[in-house]
């Protein structure tokens, strides 16, 4: 059976989809070339893979890694996201904009706790010679 949906709208709707992502890897750098905080995450993230691939650490593992890295460079974007809309709307003093900011900077927080208690529990025994 033929489909009734317009030639080329699938096309379309892939370089739509294309588009997004474009404008999502555009975020990243933005955020990138203004956010400290990300570089040193950048660097962070080196620096965890090449742990990672040499202590040979098992597929669970990674998954954990690859789930804290993510979850810290999710929340850090929010936060750059947060923190540019308050500057936007709220570019003098206001309690709201103060919490916004604070309540951001916490979610980035919560997720490099995690981060740290993953790396300590995957790579600290390795360092440290512990038994795993
Ligand atoms: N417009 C504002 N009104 C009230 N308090 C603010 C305002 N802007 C910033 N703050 C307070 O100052 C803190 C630091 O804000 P700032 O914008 O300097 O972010 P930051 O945490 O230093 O992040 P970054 O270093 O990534 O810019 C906020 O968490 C908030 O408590």
């Amino acid at each position: 059976m033929r489909s009734r949906q317009p030639r080329g709208l699938s096309a379309k709707v892939l370089r739509r989809r294309m588009a997004s992502f474009g404008h999502a890897f555009r975020g990243v750098g933005a955020a990138l070339r203004s956010e400290l905080h990300l570089r040193f995450h950048a660097v962070a993230t080196v620096v965890v893979v090449g742990l990672g691939f040499y202590y040979d650490i098992a597929r669970l593992e990674w998954a954990l890694v690859a789930l804290a890295v993510a979850g810290v460079w999710a929340a850090e974007l929010v936060n750059t996201a947060i923190e540019a809309l308050t500057d936007l709307a709220s570019p003098h003093y206001h309690a709201l904009a103060g919490r916004a900011k604070d309540v951001a900077a916490s979610a980035v927080l919560l997720a490099a706790l995690g981060a740290l208690v993953v790396g300590a529990l995957v790579f600290g025994p390795r360092v440290f010679g512990a038994p795993a």
